[in-house]
């Protein structure tokens, strides 16, 4: 058995980031190579030990932390100027720490489409395979056995905790028209359902991706608080990186690239891997000219709508505002007993425009179609989804529903009336918005954050969307059952009825759903693409990128399982090579 030096300076491949796909590909290389030498780098802490990543009750507590990288856009010209967060984990585990534990899929067509761009080998059967390796599915009375894995080291379940007024959501959306579909990670995701999260039955904790590491033999070298610099080369070939604080590491094999969809090209570009014109602003010598990294950035857009439950009602809210109370479920959840603090937000909905009204549809599709004579290969793609035979089965829009207060106006403060009052959120997601955009370095120093600009909004498709979808919403909280729990629409509010409200709430209001994709595409070097579909750098040898970077298209779907789905096909490509 080989032995590893802990602190040595060089292995035989270096994965820089212990994230989501950094931990997943590092310990099914230290699995399947055992002879070669594993090194992952990873700038953020350990934070298994910290309750507000572990207790799923407290998603989204470590949001604006030292857990987060706390990067922010530019001024968003279509959401008035405002500039929005653009949340990434920087702790062992990386964003599948902070994330908020939806596990779901998108549909067939869109990975068929992979392949479509020019990637053989990446298509529905092979990336569900690869997700299905991830995951462990704790079977449930309330959800169906196709479409779920059973044999990897992420758990997952139907949460057992279901706040009473959370009933009513299955049976609102069939009386709307929506169909219950049990089997939503099988390839067919429209319809409404409960989906699972990423929690670990045996104690209710978030499972995530460090626990791929009990995979991994002694042949993984973890090293944490460690921030890689720069990526070095030598005649086009990666050699290892530089640490921030100077010192080189050697790779003898390969560098894997797993940094995420916003710092993986922040760090091409520091390299000397990118857009001519974006490395010469920033005094950086080019050591490969490769356009599409830091382009193509897609994100989804997310709006919301909340509602004041009847006073019989208790929501997720008594957390903050009874202490008491929160105290109590936390004791319950810290004996393993059910507890508020095991809640995830586990009502859903995909579907088409068309299961809006047919106008909508033709509207959104007109839209989507304006200037179609100028668009690229990204575009048509979803464009082509808005249409017959996709229509019936990739989703355009999401809504999930969220139990307590998570709009944008803030809970109600201490000192008025509605503080201590309870509240549901209905949170809608644009599957396919036009808008993309970019992120890029501006200097030379690793400490100077990119400049992310994802241009939200800016195509009128996805303004309509967002108007459409936040409108959506209140039909469907206007609809029995569910119009039987609440008393009052919080946000936006009855007064918000004319075209221009609704815009002006939009454009006030939507947000990231923290999903950005597309930065260092999977695609053909010639159509905006950085790396091949075996994941390598176009014209550098020894380099790979394994994260969300590399998905070519924003997909109908959360993207955590497709996250580890890549990591896992990779990890396969990359033991076949140096077996
Ligand atoms: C708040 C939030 C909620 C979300 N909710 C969901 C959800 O409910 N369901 C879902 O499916 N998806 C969700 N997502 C999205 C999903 O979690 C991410 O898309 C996915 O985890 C990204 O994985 P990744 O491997 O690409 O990057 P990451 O997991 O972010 O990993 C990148 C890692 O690289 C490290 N790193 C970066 N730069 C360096 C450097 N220079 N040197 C060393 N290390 C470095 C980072 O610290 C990090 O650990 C959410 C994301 C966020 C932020």
């Amino acid at each position: 058995e080989v032995s590893c030096d802990a602190n040595g300076t060089t292995y035989d491949f270096i994965i820089v980031g212990g994230g989501t796909a950094g931990l997943a590909v590092a310990s099914r290389i230290s699995q399947g190579l055992p002879n070669a030498c594993v090194l992952v780098l990873e700038a953020g802490s350990d934070g298994r030990n910290e309750p507000g990543i572990y207790i799923p009750g407290r998603k989204g507590s470590t949001i604006g932390t030292k857990y987060d990288w706390n990067l922010t856009s530019t001024p968003q010209p279509s959401l008035n100027n405002r500039i929005i967060p653009q949340t990434r984990g920087k702790v062992l585990g990386g964003s599948s720490a902070l994330n908020l534990m939806t596990w779901d899929r998108a549909a067939k067509a869109e990975f068929d489409a992979w392949e479509e761009l020019g990637n053989p080998g990446w298509n529905w059967d092979s990336i569900y395979s690869a997700m299905l390796k991830a995951e462990n599915f704790f079977p449930s009375p309330e959800y169906g056995e196709d479409g779920v894995g059973y044999t990897g080291p992420i758990q997952t379940l139907i949460n057992r905790t279901l706040p009473e007024h959370q009933r009513t959501w299955i049976p609102t959306m069939n009386a709307l028209g929506i169909a219950e579909n049990r089997e939503s990670l099988n390839g067919y995701p429209m319809g409404v359902m409960r989906q699972p999260s990423n929690i670990r039955e045996s104690n209710y904790t978030r499972s995530y991706s460090p626990e791929y590491l009990s995979l991994a033999g002694p042949n993984l070298i973890l090293r944490l608080s460690t921030r890689v610099a720069k990526i070095n080369f030598r005649n086009m070939t990666a050699t290892g990186v530089t640490l921030e604080d100077g010192i080189v590491m050697t790779a003898t094999k390969e560098v894997i690239l797993s940094a995420g969809s916003l710092q993986s090209p922040q760090l091409l570009e520091l390299s000397g891997v990118g857009r001519r014109g974006v490395l010469e602003k920033a005094g950086i010598e080019v050591v490969k000219e490769l356009n599409g990294v830091g382009e193509n950035l897609q994100d989804h857009i997310r709006i919301q709508n909340s509602y004041q439950l009847k006073p019989n009602y208790t929501s997720f809210d008594i957390l903050r505002f009874n202490t008491t109370y929160a105290a109590e479920q936390l004791a319950l959840w810290n004996e393993g007993k059910v507890s508020l603090y095991d809640y995830t937000g586990s009502g859903y909905i995909f579907m088409n425009w068309s299961s809006v009204s047919s106008n909508i549809s033709d509207h959104l599709t007109s839209l989507a179609n304006q200037n179609s004579s100028s668009l690229g290969p990204i575009e048509k793609l979803k464009i082509s989804w808005l249409s017959e035979p996709y229509t019936e089965t990739v989703p355009q829009l999401e809504v999930i529903f969220s139990d307590g207060y998570t709009g944008v106006k803030g809970y109600p403060p201490a000192n008025s009336s509605l503080y201590g009052a309870s509240f549901f959120t209905l949170i809608a997601s644009i599957q396919h918005p036009l808008s993309s955009g970019s992120v890029h370095i501006t200097s030379s120093n690793i400490n100077t954050p990119p400049t992310i600009n994802s241009n939200y909004l800016s195509h009128l498709y996805d303004l309509a969307a967002v108007k459409t979808a936040t409108q959506y919403m209140r039909r469907i909280a206007s609809t029995p059952p569910l119009s039987s729990v609440w008393v009052q629409e919080y946000e936006p509010g009855a007064d918000v009825q004319s075209e221009e409200q609704w815009e002006d709430f939009a454009r006030r209001t939507t947000l990231t759903i923290y999903h950005p994709v597309g930065t260092c595409a999977m695609m053909k070097e010639e159509l905006g693409g950085a790396v091949d579909k075996e994941l390598k750098t176009y014209g550098i040898k020894a380099l790979r990128v394994v994260d969300a970077s590399i998905i070519p298209v924003g997909i109908g779907a959360h993207i955590q399982t497709v996250v580890y789905g890549i990591a896992e096909k990779a990890a396969g490509m990359i033991i076949e090579e140096y077996r």
